[in-house]
């Protein structure tokens, strides 16, 4: 005699049946609802009109997350040929044209489909700032043609505009920490300090600024639910190229035909045009008179007299405030780490100095022996340098150690907590991201909400209430359960 399986009824079989199909079908879709859908990605492309140069950068972000932090790459950078925009005052047409192989580049690096809508910005620094200041129909034309050739991409032309320095230091400072990811999880804050051609940034946050000191170096900023109080401030003129303008004009106030440089290298000999040098509003008020057209440039490679000379053009004999840095500019107590990038990091690099934890002492020393190198011999161990940098090195060397002591007041103590960086996990540092993230509102003012599960978690907590609920569902059916007799069934 076979026992009867009371299970095996059509009732609790019809039951089994649609409630696997069920959970089935409720999984399927939780899985299917929530997959990680195939990524798309946003573009947005920054010139970076300097003084010295005009970079392009290309940032890519995951289409659907605009508005997380830490998303924004550099996928791409093209350096244009030639000089910066506002060299071309004379011949406008030729600015516009500089552009066109950065912009070629550009367009084969963006997916065509994305083209139409990937916001195109140009930003102006200290170059245009000047010719504005020198002959600002010449800085309007130049604009003009800037704008006409950037109209003609098939990308979304928002503008050219010149930045205001203090728009350049807080986007340089936005940028640093937006890459470090300190804004988002609102960590302590890394300070900027930006070396340009022509002009040169400092920003960072202290406990001691509120801006009521000095307001017009303050900027509020409150991203992702924090606030902060910059503090920020650009030197128009001393960027290292029109920081040595001045140190050249500082040398040549009374129009000699040779002059013996401390701050190039022994055997350096050079004819320069009085007319060029003085060409700049940096210096042009002081052009002697009666100058010869040129005078004779010889180095002389002496370490300290060029500390001299570079010292003799920061001013430090007044200070309306409580504290200043150089030219009776307010600057609060240094505070907190600090990311040093552009020509910083360039000259340090090349100079074997990156390195912060080497004492101020020995990077004076290791100063007075590359200074006093002579000419040939710096030329004969970096033949692949460009000769115009190699050139500049001890001055602009000289320079950076100046100003970060003596003109912002890093200390022995202090100097180490400088880190002289490029690039940000493959983001150069500078301020055109910070820039393109303002413009696309792409940090909020308040902490995005998250969503409270991830998709592997979301799917198991469906799956296991699925399953319980079937559960329920089978007991809740008891009463139609077939009966065990205790008997066995004969058949
Ligand atoms: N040694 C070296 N110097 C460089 C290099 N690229 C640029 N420079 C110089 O570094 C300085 C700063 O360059 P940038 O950061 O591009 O400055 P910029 O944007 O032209 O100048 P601003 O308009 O003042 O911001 C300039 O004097 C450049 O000539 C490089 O690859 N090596």
């Amino acid at each position: 005699m076979k026992e009867k399986n009371p299970w095996h009824t059509p009732v609790t079989i019809i039951i089994t049946v649609i409630g696997v199909i069920a959970i089935v079908a409720l999984v399927t879709v939780a899985v299917l609802q929530n997959r990680p859908l195939a990524q798309k990605y946003k573009y947005g492309i920054v010139l970076d009109a300097g003084s010295s140069h005009t970079a392009l950068y290309i940032y890519e972000w995951p289409a659907e997350k605009d508005n997380n932090t830490g998303r924004v790459e550099q996928t791409h950078s093209c350096k244009v040929k030639g000089p910066g925009i506002s060299s071309y005052a004379s011949a406008p047409s030729r600015a516009g044209e500089s552009l066109r192989d950065c912009m070629q580049e550009a367009k084969l690096r963006v997916p065509g489909k994305r083209h139409l809508e990937t916001p195109l910005y140009l930003g102006a620094t200290a170059g245009m700032r000047l010719l504005n200041i020198e002959n600002s129909s010449a800085s309007d034309v130049v604009f003009h043609a800037v704008e006409e050739a950037l109209q003609k991409s098939p990308f979304s032309f928002q503008g050219a505009r010149i930045l205001s320095g203090q728009e350049e230091g807080a986007f340089g400072w936005v940028t640093v920490n937006y890459l470090d990811d300190r804004l988002k999880q609102g960590l302590e804050t890394t300070g900027a300090l930006d070396l340009g051609g022509a002009s040169t940034q400092i920003s960072f946050v202290s406990d001691n600024f509120d801006g009521s000191e000095s307001p017009e170096n303050a900027v509020a900023f409150r991203l992702y639910g924090n606030d902060y109080n910059l503090y920020t401030h650009s030197f128009l003129c001393y960027g290292k190229d029109q920081a040595l303008r001045m140190v050249l004009a500082q040398q040549t106030q009374s129009g000699p035909g040779t002059i013996l440089d401390p701050c190039f290298h022994p055997g350096y000999n050079e004819t320069k045009n009085y007319s060029v040098l003085y060409d700049s509003p940096c210096v042009s008020d002081r052009k002697p008179q009666g100058a010869p057209a040129t005078f004779t440039h010889l180095g002389k490679g002496n370490f300290s007299q060029c500390l001299d000379v570079v010292k003799s053009i920061f001013n430090f004999t007044y200070c309306r405030y409580s504290q200043c840095s150089f030219n009776g500019v307010f600057q609060p107590l240094l505070q907190g780490p600090f990311g040093a990038f552009s020509a910083y990091y360039f000259v340090m690099n090349f100079l074997n100095l990156t390195d912060t934890s080497i004492p101020l002492d020995t990077v004076r020393k290791k100063l007075t022996s590359y200074c006093s190198t002579p000419w040939d011999q710096i030329k004969q161990q970096h033949p692949d340098v460009k000769v115009k940098y190699l050139a500049e090195y001890c001055f602009s060397g000289t320079y950076i150690l100046t100003l970060l002591t003596e003109g912002y007041n890093f200390t022995s103590e202090s100097y180490p907590n400088i880190k002289f960086i490029k690039k940000i996990k493959g983001s150069d540092a500078g301020w055109t991201l910070g820039y393109m993230l303002n413009l696309t509102n792409m940090i909020p003012a308040e902490a995005p909400d998250s969503p409270p599960l991830p998709h592997a978690g979301y799917v198991s907590i469906v799956t296991v209430i699925a399953i319980l609920l079937f559960v329920l569902f089978i007991l809740s059916l008891r009463p139609l359960w077939p009966r065990c007799s205790k008997q066995p069934q004969i058949i």
